[in-house]
């Protein structure tokens, strides 16, 4: 479900006035995303994305994501290109919800994480981060080592009600994460995507029919961070086979191939073991308090938080980066 605003034919007609697109051809709901109402729109100049953006995106954050994402493009990354009205301008207002249009990407993303998506998503996390280098306008991460204190006290109340002990856990993994966290300036900063899920990346199947990347989408977590943490929340992501396994023969071919574009710093390739710890703190704790706070009967399908339990306990027991495949 993500059609949360629903937008009529004549609303639609209205606002794409605006744009140089041609006539409207087709429209309909996307019902995979969680955070935004997205349609897709066919028009006489081909395929785009609509996103009303709801409540959870601070409309004042907008103009950063929308002018990273026109900057990556302009740099040739394959992700989603705001489009601009006759006057010059893509963040719009539809039926009360501030709205842009985006250039739609082909390709779909993975729903079962094969051995050889490994290397085409490190190659494109470093593309991004060369591409993003360029664009210097700085967004603190809202989720990062800071918020996640005051995020486990918000689960505090209920935390032990979805698994005994859990809250004690974590304040103990907590503290040792941040002990261990990297000094300002010790590892390098740039544009991160902080949500490379491989829900968010597109492929298509190349000449000789591996996978090739097309897209990478949803930048709305999108932040100026350490690079080297994108490929922590990378290995959270795409590196743990179904049944919960580290796989470190994929986990080897992202690194790898991310490095073929950027060298990781000896301290960063120092510092992954943790940085990889603060990711799965970061995505248990969202799922967590996500879990308690979502009603019943919410149309949002909930995310387990206790699949990112699993995985801090793996970081926090792996010896080394070696071990995680570097
Ligand atoms: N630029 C795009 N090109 C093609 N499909 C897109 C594009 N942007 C979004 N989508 C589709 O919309 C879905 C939800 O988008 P996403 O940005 O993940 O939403 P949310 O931020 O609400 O989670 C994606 O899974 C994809 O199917
Ligand atoms: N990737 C996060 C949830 C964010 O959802 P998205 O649909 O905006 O990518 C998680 O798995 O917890």
């Amino acid at each position: 479900m993500a059609v949360y605003t629903e937008v009529t034919d004549e609303a639609l007609r209205t606002f794409l006035a605006a744009y140089p697109l041609g006539e409207l051809v087709a429209f309909r709901g996307i019902a995979e995303g969680v955070e935004n109402s997205n349609y897709a729109l066919k028009t006489g100049s081909g395929d785009f994305v609509l996103t009303l953006y709801e409540k959870r995106v601070d409309p004042v954050e907008l103009p950063w994501f929308l002018g990273l994402m026109e900057h990556l493009a302009a740099q040739g990354l394959r992700c989603p290109q705001p489009v601009k009205a006759r006057d010059g301008v893509a963040l719009r207002e539809l039926a009360g919800r501030p709205a842009a249009i985006c250039t739609f990407l082909p390709g779909v993303w993975p729903r079962r994480v094969r051995p050889a998506h490994a290397a085409p998503l490190g190659e494109a996390l470093g593309r991004l981060h060369a591409a993003s280098a360029g664009f210097h306008a700085v967004r603190p991460n809202g989720l990062g080592p800071s918020a996640w204190g005051p995020l486990l006290d918000r689960c505090r109340a209920g935390g032990d009600a979805v698994q005994p002990g859990l809250i004690a856990e974590l304040d103990g993994k907590l503290a040792a994460i941040l002990a261990a966290w990297p000094a300002t300036g010790a590892l390098p900063v740039g544009q991160i995507h902080a949500d490379l899920f491989p829900d968010n990346v597109f492929f298509l199947d190349g000449p000789d029919g591996r996978p090739v990347v097309s897209g990478l989408i949803d930048f709305y977590f999108a932040c100026t961070d350490l690079l080297a943490y994108d490929i922590a929340v990378c290995l959270n992501a795409w590196a743990f086979e179904p049944d919960g396994a580290y796989n470190v023969t994929r986990a080897h071919a992202l690194l790898a191939a991310y490095q073929r574009v950027r060298p990781l710093t000896a301290a960063e390739a120092a510092a992954l073991p943790v940085l990889c710890r603060g990711a799965a703190m970061r995505f248990l704790l969202t799922r967590l308090y996500d879990w308690m706070a979502t009603p019943p009967g919410a149309l949002v399908t909930r995310k387990d938080p206790l699949e990112y339990l699993a995985k801090l306990r793996f970081f926090a027991a792996a010896e080394g980066s070696a071990a995680l495949g570097l």
